[in-house]
C-alpha cells in the first residue's frame, strides 16, 4: 500500500525527502554494507539539491544510478545524470561509492545491456536485485522513468534495464529500469509537484486507474511514499 506525505511547497517537500534519503541510507549501509540509490530528471534533481546539504550520509557507501537515461552523452544538458551531477553529485562533501551510468560509446540496444550488467554486477547471484531507494518523477502523461503510456515496454517482464527509441517526449531514444526492477525496490519515493499533476495523480493515487504508467508501480514487498506539494496533492480527497 502506498502512502501519501504532503507538503506546503517544494523546499519543504524537498527536505523531508532528504531526511528520509538519509534514514533510508543509513538503514542500507548498516544492513548490507551498501545503498544502491536511482536518480531521475526532470525537477527532482533540483528539489534533492536543493536540500541535500542539511543531511548527512555515508556517500562513501553509496551506489548511484539513474532509473532512466537520455541516450546522450554525459555532459550533454539533456543527460539525467548530468543534471545528477550539477544539482547533486557536485555538492556532496565526499565523493560517491560507485556510478552507474551509460556508456554512450555503445550502441543503445548494447548500452541498456551493459548497464544491466553493472547492476546485477552489485548482487552476484541473485536474480532481481532489490535496489534500496527510487526517487521517481512522473510526467503529465502519467510516464515514468521512461515507460510512456501505451508503450510496448509495459509489458517488458525479461529484461532489467531496455532501451526505447521511440519516446513521446525527446530525446526519442532511452534507456529505462523496467518494472521486473522497479516493483522489486525497497523502496519508492515518487515526488510530484505542481497542480499540472493533481489531475492525474487523483487517477492513479485514488481511482487506481492502471492506464498510467506510474500506476503500475506497485511494489512486491517494499515501502511506496507519494512526496507531493500542495498543488500535486489538490485534488485528492
Ligand atoms: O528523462 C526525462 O524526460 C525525465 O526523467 C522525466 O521522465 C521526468 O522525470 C518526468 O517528466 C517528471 O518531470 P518533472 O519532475 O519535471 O515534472
Amino acid at each position: 500500500m502506498a502512502s501519501v506525505r504532503q507538503f506546503e511547497d517544494k523546499a519543504s517537500l524537498g527536505q523531508d525527502l532528504c531526511k528520509y534519503i538519509a534514514e533510508k541510507s543509513s538503514q542500507a549501509i548498516q544492513d548490507h554494507g551498501f545503498f544502491t540509490i536511482g536518480f531521475s530528471g526532470g525537477s527532482l534533481p533540483s528539489i534533492v539539491g536543493n536540500s541535500i546539504q542539511q543531511v548527512s550520509c555515508d556517500y562513501g557507501h553509496w551506489q548511484v544510478l539513474l532509473c532512466d537515461e537520455r541516450y546522450v552523452s554525459l555532459d550533454d544538458k539533456e543527460s539525467n545524470y548530468n543534471a545528477y551531477k550539477q544539482h547533486i553529485g557536485r555538492k556532496l562533501p565526499t565523493q560517491v561509492g560507485g556510478e552507474i551510468i551509460l556508456d554512450y560509446s555503445l550502441p543503445l540496444e548494447a548500452a541498456a545491456a551493459d548497464y544491466e550488467k553493472k547492476l546485477r554486477s552489485l548482487y552476484p547471484g541473485v536474480s532481481i536485485p532489490s535496489l534500496d531507494l527510487l526517487l521517481l518523477g512522473m510526467g503529465p502523461d502519467g510516464h515514468t522513468c521512461s515507460l510512456f503510456p501505451g508503450h510496448s515496454l509495459l509489458t517488458e517482464t525479461s529484461s532489467l534495464v531496455s532501451f526505447i527509441s521511440d519516446s513521446p517526449k525527446p530525446p526519442p531514444q532511452r534507456i529505462t529500469l523496467t518494472y521486473p526492477i522497479i516493483n522489486a525496490a525497497k523502496s519508492v519515493a515518487f515526488v510530484c509537484t505542481g497542480e499540472a499533476k493533481a489531475d492525474v495523480l487523483k487517477k492513479i493515487i485514488c481511482d487506481n486507474d492502471q492506464s498510467f504508467p506510474s500506476a503500475r508501480v506497485k511494489l512486491t514487498n517494499g515501502e511506496h511514499i507519494w512526496f507531493l506539494d500542495r498543488g500535486a496533492a489538490s485534488k485528492l480527497q
